[in-house]
């Protein structure tokens, strides 16, 4: 198995449950090189190629929409190139933010997308070469990921929480917080069975942590369970102005990969345990 990513929050969860997989890290190859990503699939000639890198800084990603796009489109689509080629699965992860946001009922993987930002488009842009390539695919498309390792929602919380009395957070943008473990976890399942089962075509999974609720309320949650107490004050988004707007309505409706490859949406409080264990601050 190939994992592109070595350094991010999910490649370093597979790292810990695949370690011997081959992960290339940025030195290996670029994704701001899409044909540097082709070559490693054709030199390494592995089984199966699982994506973890992306351009995710999603405020820069709209004054450098030239990067996000080669390394967040164009380099997935040279990896499926390569993979279709060679006749091996690509796993690749996308992102809520391919949706508008607009309504209140969780989306499937049938609903019509609508990016508001650059991140988005360039992740959806990803999906649709991936989609056209002709390689074997699976794309999980996942939502506000946290983990001990690298920048998050939670270890920005959990620093702030300690520096502050009161934080003002955005209450009206709603979704699924996805431990990086969980979503390891499935990517490793998905790929046993797309290699034990030729023939299985694959496609467009949605896969989030439950429940659902507003980033406010993840910040109450991880407050508790860090033992800290600072004041946190609902906010509209309108509140919290930022580069590139974010989907309100961030629910992703997971029953196909349940159906299809018998994975359930991970309880996220239980991945914040963890997380804020490992991050050195539990109460
Ligand atoms: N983070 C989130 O909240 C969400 C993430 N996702 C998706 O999940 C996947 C994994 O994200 P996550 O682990 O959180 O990402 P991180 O931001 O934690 O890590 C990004 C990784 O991509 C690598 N990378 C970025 N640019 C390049 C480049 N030009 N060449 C090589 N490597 C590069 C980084 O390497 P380096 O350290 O060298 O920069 C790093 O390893 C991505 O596809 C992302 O879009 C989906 C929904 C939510
Ligand atoms: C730090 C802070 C953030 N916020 C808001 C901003 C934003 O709407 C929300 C979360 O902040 P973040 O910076 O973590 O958001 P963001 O970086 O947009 O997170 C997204 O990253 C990409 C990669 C994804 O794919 C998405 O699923 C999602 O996880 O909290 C506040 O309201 N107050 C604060 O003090
Ligand atoms: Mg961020």
């Amino acid at each position: 198995m190939l994992v592109f990513g070595e350094t991010g929050q999910l490649a370093r969860e597979l790292r810990l449950l695949a370690p011997d997989a081959v992960f290339l890290g940025r030195s290996q190859a670029d994704l701001s090189d899409p044909e540097s990503c082709a070559k490693a699939i054709r030199d390494h000639r592995p089984q199966i190629v699982i994506n973890a890198a992306a351009y995710t800084a999603v405020d820069r990603a709209e004054e450098q929409p030239d990067i996000a796009r080669l390394v967040n489109a164009d380099a997935p689509a040279a990896m499926a190139h390569a993979c279709a080629e060679l006749g091996i699965p690509l796993l690749h992860v996308s992102t809520d933010y391919v949706f508008d946001g607009s309504g209140d009922q969780p989306r499937d993987e049938t609903c019509p997308t609508g990016p508001l930002g650059v991140y988005g488009a360039t992740k959806l842009a990803g999906e649709a070469a991936i989609a056209a390539s002709g390689a074997r695919h699976v794309i999980l498309r996942t939502s506000w990921v946290f983990s001990a390792f690298g920048a998050n929602f939670v270890k920005t919380m959990l620093r702030l929480g300690a520096e502050r009395d009161r934080l003002t957070i955005v209450a009206d943008q709603i979704g699924g917080p996805t431990p990086a473990v969980d979503i390891a976890q499935a990517l490793l399942v998905i790929a046993r069975t797309m290699l034990a089962q030729p023939d299985r075509p694959g496609g467009i999974y949605h896969f989030s942590g439950a429940p659902d609720l507003s980033w406010a309320d993840f910040a109450r949650r991880i407050f508790a369970q860090a033992g800290l107490s600072p004041e946190v004050v609902d906010i509209p988004s309108s509140g919290y102005p930022t580069p590139a707007r974010r989907p309100a309505n961030s629910r992703l409706d997971c029953s196909r990969i349940k159906d299809d490859f018998g994975i359930s949406r991970p309880d996220w409080r239980k991945g914040l345990a963890k997380v804020i264990r490992d991050a050195g601050v539990g109460a």
